[in-house]
Parts: structure tokens; C-alpha cells; sequence
């Protein structure tokens, strides 16, 4: 099986977790995007969708699936997205798409957190894939300075704004073994908006994708 088809396989696994009725959230990617065109086919079910990002938005839209505002509802029961690497305590590395900000508000009040993955995704240690960060323009050489003093090596992604108008620092070169205290040490510089890691608020289940099947893993 290729990559895609892997990611096809758990994004179409996700639909089992689809309340009927319910206003859902939904993440950002090309594993998203295939889970978007399964949530088309049971558009009927559901009472419409949170989406993450202005892709997200328009990929569903063009399927009629009713989308909802964040500020029209408290919670959600669900929230699906993929994830750019994860571990084995569920903290994760996302925002290869640059929608961190957004994904990570969805993700602040949905009860649960489906991550969709092929097999690749999953490491033992986070910080292969560069840590996205997304930075008020203006500080973005200041941020870069700080980001450096914790011991990445910060590359800003050339030609490229976010939906809410910021640039992203791409951090290599990091070996993450203390997730939650890295998220938030790079959440006390001043001109960050959003870092991609998702520790403090993890996934809860895991669809992972493997030539074998798709395996079906619950936290704790
Ligand atoms: O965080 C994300 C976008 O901001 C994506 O979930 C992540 O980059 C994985 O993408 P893909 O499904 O295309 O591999």
C-alpha cells in the first residue's frame, strides 16, 4: 500500500467515531482531506463540522457539509486530524500544513481526539519532523533568537502566511523528551501565537494505519 492509501485507510476509519447529530471538529491535511470526502458520505448524519482552516472549509463546503462557527457552540463530542509525528504517550507534532493555531483552539474543546496516521508517523521520540511555530511577524527574529537559546535550529518557511496572517518558524534539530514542558516553554516567549506541539492537550485515540490494517489505540 502507498502512503496515501494508508492515510485513506485511517482517515475512513474515523467515521466510526462520528456521533450521530453532532456538530463535529474537523482537522487540516491530506489524511483530513480523505476523511472530509468519507464525512461527505454520511453528511446526512451529522449536524455540521468546526473546521480547523480555510482548506478545510472550502474542501467541505464544496461537499454541502453544513459548517459551523467555533463561537455557535461550547464543546464538541469529537475532534479528527492527522498529525505530523506522534508518540507513545500521544503528544504529537502538528502544523506541516501550518494550521496549528486553528487546530489547536478545535482540539481545546473537543472531548476527544482522533489522531488519523499512517505508520510513519508514529516515533519514539518527537522532534525528527521540524517543530512548527507560529510568530507575530514583527518578532519573528526575536523569536528565532529564543527558540535557538532552547537548542533548536529555527528555519522560517519561505513564501508562507498563515490563515490568521503570521509567518512559521520551522524548528530542526530537536529531541523532545519532556513534551509538555517544551510546549510550554516555548509558549512563554513573547511573540509566539501557537507551537505545534499537542502534549498538554494529546490525543486520546490513535487510528494507525499499517499494511496489516488499521490498529485502534486508546490512551491510557
Ligand atoms: O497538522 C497538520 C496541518 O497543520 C496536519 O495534521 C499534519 O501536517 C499531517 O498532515 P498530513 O495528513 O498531510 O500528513
Amino acid at each position: 500500500m502507498t502512503q496515501d492509501e494508508l492515510k485513506k485507510a485511517a482517515a475512513l476509519a474515523a467515521l466510526d467515531y462520528v456521533p450521530d447529530g453532532a456538530v463535529i471538529g474537523v482537522g487540516t491535511g491530506s489524511t483530513v482531506n480523505h476523511f472530509i470526502d468519507g464525512l461527505a458520505g454520511i453528511k446526512s448524519r451529522i449536524a455540521g463540522a468546526v473546521s480547523s482552516s480555510e482548506a478545510s472549509s472550502a474542501r467541505m463546503r464544496a461537499y454541502g457539509i453544513p459548517l459551523v462557527e467555533l463561537t455557535e457552540v461550547d464543546s464538541l463530542p469529537v475532534y479528527v486530524d492527522g498529525a505530523d509525528e506522534i508518540d507513545g504517550g500521544f503528544a504529537m507534532i502538528k502544523g506541516g500544513g501550518g494550521a496549528l493555531t486553528r487546530e489547536k483552539i478545535v482540539a481545546a474543546v473537543s472531548e476527544r481526539f482522533v489522531c488519523i496516521c499512517d505508520a510513519s508517523k508514529k516515533v519514539a521520540t518527537l522532534g525528527r519532523f521540524p517543530l512548527p511555530v507560529e510568530v507575530i511577524p514583527m518578532a519573528v527574529r526575536h523569536v528565532a533568537r529564543e527558540l535557538a537559546a532552547l537548542g533548536g535550529t529555527p528555519k522560517l518557511r519561505e513564501g508562507f502566511v498563515t490563515d490568521n496572517g503570521n509567518l512559521i518558524l520551522d524548528v530542526h534539530g530537536l529531541a523532545i523528551d519532556d513534551p509538555q514542558a517544551f510546549e510550554s516553554a516555548i509558549n512563554q516567549i513573547v511573540g509566539v501565537v501557537t507551537n505545534g506541539l499537542f502534549a498538554r492537550r494529546g490525543a486520546d485515540v490513535l487510528l494507525l494505519a499499517a499494511p496489516g490494517g488499521v490498529q485502534r489505540h486508546e490512551r491510557g
